[in-house]
């Protein structure tokens, strides 16, 4: 374990380095321990070696033993001198606690006083001097008002109460301050690069950032139009760029740009100003838009709320800049993808949260997982295919394909292009949602022929699908070539990339090129959750927060529960769930509860009863009699040593998968 011994040899040396100074301040060797003789942390043991020390790789058993004594003999005579003289040490700490103190009060000052001045207006002096002025006077006034209550409170405490007040709130004061100046010690180079440009940055300071991130050559090249302003949680700036260089330029150059303001890439936006291409709104958050509070989606805010899916738009989330990433849905087909654990079941949440309180809209579901994430959505789908074979997902295709085929001659004898709200109402065409999860399972299968063939179907229902009012949706963990091939992710016209492991696969949701052009869902960390782009109406894509809507809060289930609700009140449930033999089957299962061999007919129909009150008056002859249909038939169970007619668990289960 070479790895292993070098960690522990690195281990012990730091050890013995920090023992090393501590007992002997003064470069008093002991003998026959040369490891003392490494001076700092720092000194390579090459550099040791140069010395008089025969063996650079301290051996800590043989030094640690004296340093320690050493050191245990110089704290003790430290103790005794603070036991003599505790003024000295008070004395020392004060000293300490006030040259700290001042030089944090003093910058503490400075910035004030730039404030008060609205240094960060200094450039539009020429251009409008009368908001530098008026800004300037009324933070004058400001500064005045409180300098003046203070200086006011200050000698009222010590008149009134005791010198002691305002002297104490002043070392308060200064301990503050010292404390903060001492942490930007600490931190160093390291936090200060963070600092470049602070929350407030001047013109100027924008101007050098620019410059540093190669968008202009010298900071004269650049104009600032308009103030720097702080908006909420951020600072803004308008830059017109040197002539030549475009918006397009700067939103290549953002992650340079992120960098030389000190600040993460996530939380730089860069937007066009409208009929300027040379001109970009920089938009620079103090925080990270990405993370923090959730984004809540409205629709989990009312309790009786609906959708029109012909009026409202889908809300995905928000921007950087909390503006509603919102769009609507009609004549549309989406693509999400995004790595495992990038949020994709929450970002089809909010859609298909949109598609099922429209109770107009029927629902198809296909999930390559065959898991759980489409579980509260399943008994309000039109469909849900549950079957695993390719050919299920074939003929699953078909039926839609038929569908839209039914509805294009009915639009061909209508002589209309394509299903508007007012002939989808008049001939009840309402939308159709096709939405697959996990489409690599069926794209990118083993059988390439099956692959394409369902592939081709996909990119009919897309493409044709559109006019006749079916919407598709592809989800996929693994954007990829052979799993959206092009020509597929081309009519995708709403595409959400969640974070992906690299700037290709960014590409392979979005388009090529997004990522050259600093549109990469890549640069997300793993814990920007939900953190992606949308490319749905306007021409580039949007940096947007997916709205969470949380299961553990029961969310989900509540917006679940009420569209069954306006679905049943609609008379839109799936047959599925309203077919009584479908009710009773599942009704029986649920009577005979924990019981794996079923239950005597005796026990059943008190708890079928039970169940629901639709059966409170059956007898075994009447429950017989509807069954038999359905292919079950009583049988002698023996349950706990009582052999009586009843009815097999497994039996109602077969009944129910072939219902
Ligand atoms: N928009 C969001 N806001 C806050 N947290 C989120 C968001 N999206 C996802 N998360 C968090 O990330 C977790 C994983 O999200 P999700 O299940 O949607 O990922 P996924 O991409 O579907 O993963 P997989 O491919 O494994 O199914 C969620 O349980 C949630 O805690």
């Amino acid at each position: 374990m070479p790895n292993a011994e070098a960690e522990r040899y690195d281990q012990e040396r730091d050890d013995t380095s920090e023992a090393e100074v501590i007992a002997f301040p003064g470069g008093h060797r002991a003998a026959g321990t040369t490891v003392t003789e490494v001076p700092t942390t720092e000194t390579a043991p090459d550099e040791v070696v140069q010395g008089e020390i025969t063996d650079a790789r301290p051996r800590p058993s043989v030094a640690l033993r004296p340093e320690f004594s050493g050191s245990a003999r110089v704290l003790g005579q430290r103790a005794a001198q603070v036991a003599r003289r505790p003024d000295r040490l008070a004395g020392v700490v004060l000293r300490h606690e006030l040259v700290y103190g001042g030089i944090g009060a003093a910058r503490a000052t400075g910035a004030a006083w730039r404030w008060v001045t609205a240094r960060e207006l200094d450039q539009q002096l020429a251009t409008n001097p009368k908001l530098v002025l008026d800004t300037r006077r009324a933070r004058r006034m400001w500064a005045a008002g409180v300098g003046g209550a203070t200086a006011a409170a200050g000698a009222a405490s010590w008149v009134l109460l005791s010198p002691a007040v305002p002297i104490l709130v002043l070392l308060l004061v200064l301990a503050v301050t010292g404390a903060d100046e001492r942490r930007r010690r600490a931190l160093g180079a390291a936090e200060a690069g963070h600092q470049t440009l602070g929350a407030n940055p001047s013109g100027k300071e924008v101007k050098k950032a620019l410059v540093s991130a190669k968008l202009a050559k010298s900071i004269d090249d650049l104009r600032i139009v308009g103030p720097v302003t702080r908006t909420d949680g951020a600072w803004e700036a308008n830059v017109e760029l040197p002539p030549g260089t475009t918006f397009k330029h700067a939103t290549k150059r953002r992650g340079e740009l992120a960098g030389a303001m000190g600040v993460d890439e996530v939380q730089v936006a860069l937007d066009p100003v409208k009929g300027h291409h040379g001109r970009v709104k920089l938009w620079v958050a103090d925080e990270d838009p990405m993370q923090g509070e959730r984004i809540v989606n409205p629709l989990t805010l009312t309790r009786d709320g609906r959708v029109d899916i012909w009026r409202d738009k889908l809300f995905a989330g928000r921007d950087p800049r909390g503006r509603e990433v919102a769009f609507s849905m009609v004549e549309r087909s989406y693509l999400i993808g995004g790595e495992p654990g990038g949020g994709k079941s929450v970002a089809s949440n909010n859609v298909l949260g949109f598609f099922f309180l429209d109770p107009r809209v029927q629902v198809y579901l296909a999930d390559g997982k065959f898991g759980f994430d489409l579980m509260a959505w399943e008994p309000l789908a039109a469909g849900v295919l549950t079957d695993r074979r390719q050919d299920a997902m074939l003929a699953y295709l078909e039926h839609i394909q038929t569908e839209m085929d039914r509805r294009y001659a009915l639009l061909r004898k209508l002589g209309v292009p394509k299903i508007t709200e007012q002939i989808a109402k008049k001939h009840n065409l309402h939308p159709i949602v096709l939405h697959i999860d996990e489409v690599q399972y069926w794209t990118a299968g083993a059988d390439k022929k099956t692959n394409d063939a369902i592939m081709i179907l996909i990119a009919d229902i897309v493409g044709r699908g559109r006019a006749a009012g079916i919407i598709t949706g592809v989800i996929t963990q693994r954007p990829a070539a052979e799993v959206v091939p092009t020509r597929l992710r081309d009519i995708l016209s709403i595409r959400w990339a969640l974070r992906c492991t690299t700037p290709m696969a960014s590409d392979t949701i979005l388009g090529s090129g997004w990522a050259g052009r600093g549109y990469s869902a890549a640069l997300f960390e793993p814990d920007q959750r939900g953190a992606g782009y949308v490319l749905a109406e306007g021409g580039t894509p949007t940096q947007t927060r997916a709205a969470f809507i949380d299961p553990e809060r029961g969310e989900l289930q509540q917006l679940a529960d009420r569209a069954h609700s306006l679905r049943e009140e609609a008379g839109t449930l799936p047959k599925t769930a309203d077919r009584p033999e479908v009710r009773l089957l599942s009704a029986l299962l649920e009577a005979m509860g924990d019981t794996p061999k079923g239950a005597h007919t005796a026990d059943l129909l008190p708890a079928l009863a039970k169940v629901s009150s639709e059966y409170a008056d059956w007898d075994a002859g009447r429950l017989s009699t509807t069954l038999r249909p359905l292919g079950v038939t009583p049988v002698q169970l023996d349950i706990d040593g009582r052999n009586r007619n009843g009815y097999r668990r497994s039996d109602i289960q077969a009944a129910l998968e072939r219902a």
